[in-house]
This record gives C-alpha cells, sequence and structure tokens, in this order.
C-alpha cells in the first residue's frame, strides 16, 4: 500500500452555510469549494453540517427507526425484499454477506418516486424502479411514517443534486460537469435504507464488513449517538466516524472515482457492531445515476492541471477491494445494480 503525504487522520467537516444565497460571500463559497476539492481527492469521505434537509424531518426518522425494527416480525416478513422485483422492502438480519462474511444488520429498503418506469420491451433493470407500495408497513401500525419518510427522501434528493454540482465544480468540471449522468428528475430513483445495527456480545461484530459504495455519492444520516461506522486511510488505519448531530457523513463511490480518472477517491468503509446495550442506527441514502450509462463510455476529461497535480500528489491504494462484480465499467450502470442484488 502507498503511503502518501496526503494521508488522512479526521474527516473534514465542511459548512454549507458558507454557499448561504442571502449573504453571498464570494470568499467564503472558494473556501468550501476548496476543502471540497480537498475532501474529495484526499478522503473519500465527509461530514455536511448547516445543510438543507430540515432537523424537524430529521428528528422525526430518528424516532421512528426503533419503532420500525419493533414491528412484529410477522409484518415485517410480509414486505420482504426477498418478494419484490423491484428490490424494495424488509430484510432480516443475516441475510447479507459482504466478501462472504455475514452482516449484522436488519434494514428497510425505500426507493424516492413511486412509479415503475418499466414497459414491455424496456431493459430488464428498469424493473428495479419500483412502486414503494409493497415496502410501506400499514399506515395504522407506524402512523405518519410514510409521510415522514417522502418528505426526509426528497428533501435529501434536491440535496444530493445540488451538492453534485458543487462536487463538478470542485474538480474544475463547472456546476453542469457531472449533469448528463443524471436523467430528468421524474425519471430517476434513488435509494435509501434504514438500518439496524442490534448489539452483540459474542461471535462476529462485523456491521457490514470493509466495502466501497458503488454510485456517485452516498448521504448518510447516523441516526443514533454510537460508534461504529469507520473510514480506511491511506496506510490502511481505520479512522473512526464518530456521529456528529445535524451533519450527513457523504462519500464517494467508486462509478465517480471511475469517470473522474481517480480524482474524487472512493474510500473503503465498515461499521462494527454496538457493544453498549442500544442497537445503532443509521441511515444511508445512495444518489442513483442513470441506468442506461455505461461507465466506460463516459470517462470524464479537461481536468485542470492543478486538480490532477493534487491526484497523483496523492498517490494510489495499491491494495484493491473493489466492487464484487467485474463488469460495472462496461455494462448500463441500471445492470449492475440488478447484478449487485441477484448475486
Ligand atoms: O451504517 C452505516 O453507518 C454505513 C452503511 C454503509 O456503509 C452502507 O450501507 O453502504
Ligand atoms: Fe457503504
Amino acid at each position: 500500500m502507498t503511503t502518501s503525504t496526503a494521508n488522512f487522520s479526521c474527516i473534514p467537516i465542511l459548512d454549507y452555510s458558507l454557499l448561504s444565497t442571502t449573504k453571498p460571500q464570494p470568499e467564503s463559497r472558494d473556501q468550501f469549494i476548496n476543502e471540497l476539492r480537498n475532501a474529495l481527492i484526499n478522503v473519500g469521505f465527509l461530514y455536511l453540517k448547516n445543510h438543507t434537509v430540515s432537523q424537524d424531518t430529521i428528528d422525526k426518522l430518528i424516532s421512528y427507526a426503533p419503532k420500525l425494527f419493533d414491528l412484529p416480525q410477522g409484518v415485517k416478513d410480509n414486505i420482504r425484499m426477498e418478494n419484490s422485483e423491484h428490490f424494495l422492502g424488509y430484510s432480516r438480519l443475516g441475510t447479507e454477506l459482504t466478501k462472504g462474511q455475514v452482516d449484522q444488520r436488519e434494514q428497510w429498503n425505500f426507493g424516492t418516486g413511486d412509479r415503475c418506469r418499466w414497459q414491455k420491451g424496456d431493459p430488464d433493470y428498469y424493473r428495479l424502479w419500483g412502486k414503494n407500495q409493497a415496502s410501506w408497513p400499514d399506515e395504522a401500525l407506524i402512523p405518519g411514517f410514510r409521510e415522514m419518510l417522502e418528505t426526509y427522501l426528497s428533501q435529501v434528493e434536491e440535496l444530493s443534486y445540488d451538492f453534485s454540482s458543487l462536487v463538478a465544480e470542485a474538480l474544475g468540471l463547472g456546476p453542469t460537469g457531472l449533469k448528463h449522468f443524471y436523467d430528468a428528475k421524474e425519471l430517476m430513483q434513488h435509494r435509501g435504507k434504514i438500518v439496524k445495527y442490534p448489539v452483540v456480545t459474542s461471535g462476529s461484530d462485523q456491521g457490514i464488513g470493509p466495502h466501497y459504495d458503488g454510485g456517485f455519492l452516498t448521504f448518510l444520516l447516523q441516526a443514533s449517538p454510537h460508534q461504529g461506522l469507520q473510514v480506511q486511510n491511506m496506510s490502511g488505519e481505520w479512522i473512526d466516524a464518530l456521529p456528529i448531530p445535524g451533519t450527513f457523513v457523504i462519500n464517494i463511490g467508486k462509478a465517480l472515482e471511475f469517470v473522474t480518472r481517480g480524482i474524487a477517491k472512493a474510500t473503503s468503509h465498515r461499521v462494527i457492531s454496538p457493544k453498549g446495550e442500544t442497537p445503532r442506527y443509521s441511515v444511508p441514502f445512495f444518489q442513483s445515476i442513470s441506468p442506461d450509462i455505461r461507465l466506460a463510455n463516459e470517462i470524464l476529461d479537461n481536468f485542470p492541471a492543478d486538480v490532477l497535480k493534487l491526484r497523483d500528489e496523492r498517490g494510489t491504494v495499491s491494495a484493491t477491494d473493489s466492487v464484487n462484480f467485474t463488469e460495472f465499467d462496461r455494462e448500463p450502470s441500471g445492470r449492475v445494480i440488478l447484478l449487485s442484488k441477484v448475486k
């Protein structure tokens, strides 16, 4: 593994209020963009504070999370992901593996939008666009949950587009430099999960094993105050990403790393199960790109020399722990996601 001068020992905290449109300050904007460039190239992870998602909605989501998992097992099993052609719904503890090892987590999978895009003759992966209907627990069992989560997902979706334009700017591509990776908003379906990591007293404490995210950008809400998320730096050390109230943890996925020629860095991360008395909860939101995009045809060019220099000074991590399928650059991105679900 290459050790780099740009190795990190903590995850930067970026302040979204530096971009405030009520009092625009060019130097504050420059500061934000510079900090973002550093985080994208040297860390692959950042915290975002003073973001645009309402704290009231986040507080509600945090209080709903345990109630969702406390629903009777039969209710949860009725809306199991395994029965959904859209891969939405509930998945039991122990049904997921990372690199052959069982992850100790229970999850609900949701998507934005509420329609299936697939029509006869369309590619198979359009079926991933699913109606959420099947994945919502009965309103009477958890009143207000659906409305709260739809509000949350649509606010994070908005943030994800705004943030993607800032990422493009920070990489020297101009604010619209990543826009062609997305279809029209009403055609996109982004995915989110609500995850419970139970307390582990014996056996494996792998909440989720070391992995890279596959897409462009992930927006993670740490929905309880537990230690557990760790991020691997250039020399292989695991750095804690402790929950910071009022922030999102944002990280880069393999697809963005690939199309930016390794400039924006995907960083390996994992979750260690909680040891105390109470479970850990988190809510990742995975921003999708157009399902028809073949990444190998879309590798970006025209990066400014200073951005390329920062990448080259950083060096590369020689140990590869890539996504578990090899066709991720050549197949349409929708099929890559489909393959990852059925493997
Ligand atoms: O739960 C977390 O904190 C991280 C989850 C994660 O990395 C993932 O689901 O890809
Ligand atoms: Fe992840």
